[in-house]
């Protein structure tokens, strides 16, 4: 059995109140023990990056915060307004761009336009999907993560499988969205790098058996 330790840079947590709380006995997924006990706060504004090994977890952690998983035990606290973003550009194809912001996130034309605009697809708004790059939709589905206005972003690995200078471009994008935003973040990566680069803390999941290292 897999089990699975959450170390964790405790420094940040004091008194104030977490815009996030995962307070998590354990996660089993077909019969296998996946997560054990973790405890996880996130606070206002910062960026934590979840590393780990292929396989430890990560994505199924970040599930459980973005309430898309249930089976777990223990208690989730998120707040009302969370946009997750997935290795994959999850857009509708068979809507245009401007549909796509509009319609997920209730915004104006004009406030989808702006936001296409951000990331550097400005008039494309009645393009589909399909005629954007992979790094285009990528940049698009950040765009929409931030249009939103969240006050929780969970981001599972959007700079994966892109060559150099694209996945530099879109931490770029990144850092320039999360610049005029109070959002708070929780990024899944396995790139050190990266985790280095964008996030204000690291928590690494590992080990077995599942413990929460203080
Ligand atoms: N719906 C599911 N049913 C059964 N097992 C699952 C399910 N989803 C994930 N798992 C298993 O849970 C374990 C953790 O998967 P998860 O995707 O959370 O890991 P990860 O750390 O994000 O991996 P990677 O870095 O490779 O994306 C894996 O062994 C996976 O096979």
């Amino acid at each position: 059995m897999t089990r699975l330790r959450l170390v964790q840079d405790d420094q940040q947590a004091g008194a104030r109140k977490p815009v996030a709380r995962l307070s998590l006995d354990g996660l089993e997924l077909a019969g296998r023990a996946i997560l054990g006990p973790v405890q996880l706060d996130l606070f206002s504004g910062e960026t934590v990056a979840l590393t780990g090994p292929s396989g430890i977890g990560k994505t199924s952690l970040l599930r459980v915060l973005a309430g898309l998983e249930t089976r777990q035990r223990g208690s989730v606290e998120r707040p009302k307004n969370v946009a997750v973003v997935f290795q994959e550009p999850t857009l509708l194809p068979w809507r245009n761009l401007q549909e796509n912001l509009c319609l997920t996130l209730h915004i104006s034309p004009e406030a989808a336009e702006q936001a296409l605009a951000s990331v550097g697809l400005a008039g494309r708004g009645g393009d589909f999907p399909g005629q954007l790059s992979l790094g285009q939709q990528r940049r698009l589905a950040l765009a929409r993560a931030f249009a939103g206005s969240p006050d929780l972003l969970l981001l599972d690995e959007p700079f994966v499988s892109l060559d150099a200078a694209l996945a530099d471009e879109m931490m770029t994008l990144f850092e320039t969205l999360r610049s005029g935003s109070s959002v708070t973040t929780l990024l899944v990566t396995h790139a050190e790098s990266e985790a280095k680069r964008l996030a204000s803390r690291i928590v690494h999941l590992s080990g077995s058996p599942a413990t929460l290292d203080p």
